[in-house]
């Protein structure tokens, strides 16, 4: 027999759903906000109908966009972006308290404004008549973006023109994927297809691209996307400025989020670190194509190691004449040892999602005094830095910045040390 209950929201679960107790055992609410006076329906299979929000939390709020609820990208609306950033900085610093860390220093924290996102991944589905273009639902088919309070104007306005060349390709038989990267030169779009493109679609690519000025469009296949891409349709020079330095990344090359996080990111970075000579060695891992080597390279001599090879190629050959040196290698499977960071006055890493767990075992069994650890996500935050933890270092600071507005994604900036004078300074 389903039963009938009243419950307060007690907290968030990881993924940003509500979290109630029923009969003693943890259940999650999609949109509920930790706070929240809840009428529930709960079947026999445990199945959970909210009937009645009996009392809004005090930050609950209105969601900003008509397709929340059904897109899958924001799953945070129903809270205030000042509470969802708090919540988020908690996230963060309950990574650090669970890998070991205590007396945690005070957390700076931003987060970016609306319509600043300048990258996306979106996904395409052919209907019957049209092609739609957007977002996976949760766990579902995907959500025509028909509105979007999180991306560029300038992004959004090339989603209808998108669609309609999308759905003249002969190659668009099914479902695709579609990158945009809002490069200083314009948006970069990289397209995978299932079947491969025919003559036809390439000459569609190249007029839509000259219409709507699109420096560069490529193509990969979605059935084989370890062969590389092909450029499609090229108008003009790609390039990204990284203060007065300009690369030419490659297409679907790492960009961070918005332009204010990338600023944001890469102060706290130089923030975090110690008194450098120019000539001081900065080991970055991770470097990408070189959204943190650039301003590093103006506080030391940057040794900047990716895994990704065109991205260390890009930054190659843009940062002639910079303190830069770029070495191609996978840290997963050959990181660097501690005799290599030996020559480290400090190391700067960005790993990816899943953290750096292997490189970092070796980090905290190498010498090195000053690490600026770079995370977007608090789990792998936990495990790798639970290893500097045991090794002896502290935390000297925390920024976090709130880069993927109405989602459960954070980023962080944490300078772990072991000097014992750099502590002494520390903020709490
Ligand atoms: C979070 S991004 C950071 C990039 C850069 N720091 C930035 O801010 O633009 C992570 C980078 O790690 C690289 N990467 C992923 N796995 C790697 C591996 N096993 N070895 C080396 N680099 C890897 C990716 O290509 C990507 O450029």
């Amino acid at each position: 027999m389903p039963s009938i209950l009243e419950t307060t929201v007690l907290s968030y679960g990881a993924n940003g759903d509500g979290l109630v107790l029923i009969d003693d055992k943890p259940a999650y609410i999609p949109q509920a906000v930790p706070g929240d006076r809840l009428k529930l329906r709960v079947g026999d299979d445990r199945h959970i109908d909210v009937l009645d929000i009996l009392t809004p939390s005090p930050n609950r709020v209105e969601p900003v966009c008509t397709l929340f609820g059904t897109c899958g990208g924001c799953s945070m609306q129903t809270i205030s972006l000042p509470a969802l950033l708090e919540w988020k900085t908690g996230l963060v610093q309950h990574a650090l308290d669970r890998a070991g860390f205590r007396n945690l220093p005070h957390i700076e924290a931003t987060q970016v404004p609306p319509l600043s996102r300048r990258r996306i991944d979106l996904a395409f589905q052919r209907l019957p008549g049209r092609v739609v273009l957007g977002l996976h639902r949760r766990h579902g088919d995907v959500v025509d973006m028909t509105e979007c309070h999180v991306i560029d104007p300038a992004l959004f306005a090339l989603l209808d023109p998108l669609r309609d060349v999308l759905s003249s390709l002969g190659a668009v038989t099914g479902g695709g994927d579609l990158q945009i990267n809002l490069y200083t030169s314009g948006p970069d779009i990289l397209i995978s297809t299932d079947a491969t493109l025919a003559p036809t679609d390439r000459v569609k690519l190249a007029a839509f691209g000259r219409v709507h000025k699109i420096p560069r469009i490529s193509w990969r296949s979605k059935r084989r996307p370890n062969e590389g891409y092909e450029i499609v349709a090229q108008q003009g020079p790609v390039f990204h400025a990284f203060g007065a330095v300009k690369l030419t990344p490659p297409p679907g090359g790492f960009l961070q989020a918005s332009a204010q996080s990338e600023t944001a990111i890469a102060d706290a970075v130089l923030a975090a670190l110690p008194a450098l000579n120019r000539k001081d060695p900065i080991v970055e891992l991770f470097a990408g194509f070189g959204t943190l080597t650039v301003p590093l390279a103006q506080k030391g001599r940057v040794l900047a190691y990716e895994g990704h090879f065109e991205a260390i190629a890009a930054l190659r050959s843009g940062a002639v004449g910079q303190r830069i040196e770029t070495t191609h290698r996978d840290l997963t499977r050959q990181p660097l040892i501690a005799k290599e960071l030996a020559k480290a006055r400090v190391v700067v890493l960005d790993p990816p999602h899943a953290g750096a767990l292997i490189q970092m075992d070796h980090i905290a069994r190498s010498n090195v005094e000053d690490i600026v650890y770079i995370s977007c996500n608090p789990q792998a935050l936990q495990k790798d830095s639970a290893l500097l933890q045991k090794a002896g270092y502290e935390v000297l600071s925390i920024s976090v910045i709130d880069q993927f507005l109405w989602s459960t994604e954070v980023e962080a900036v944490v300078a772990f040390t072991k000097s014992r004078k750099r502590l002494s300074r520390r903020q709490t």
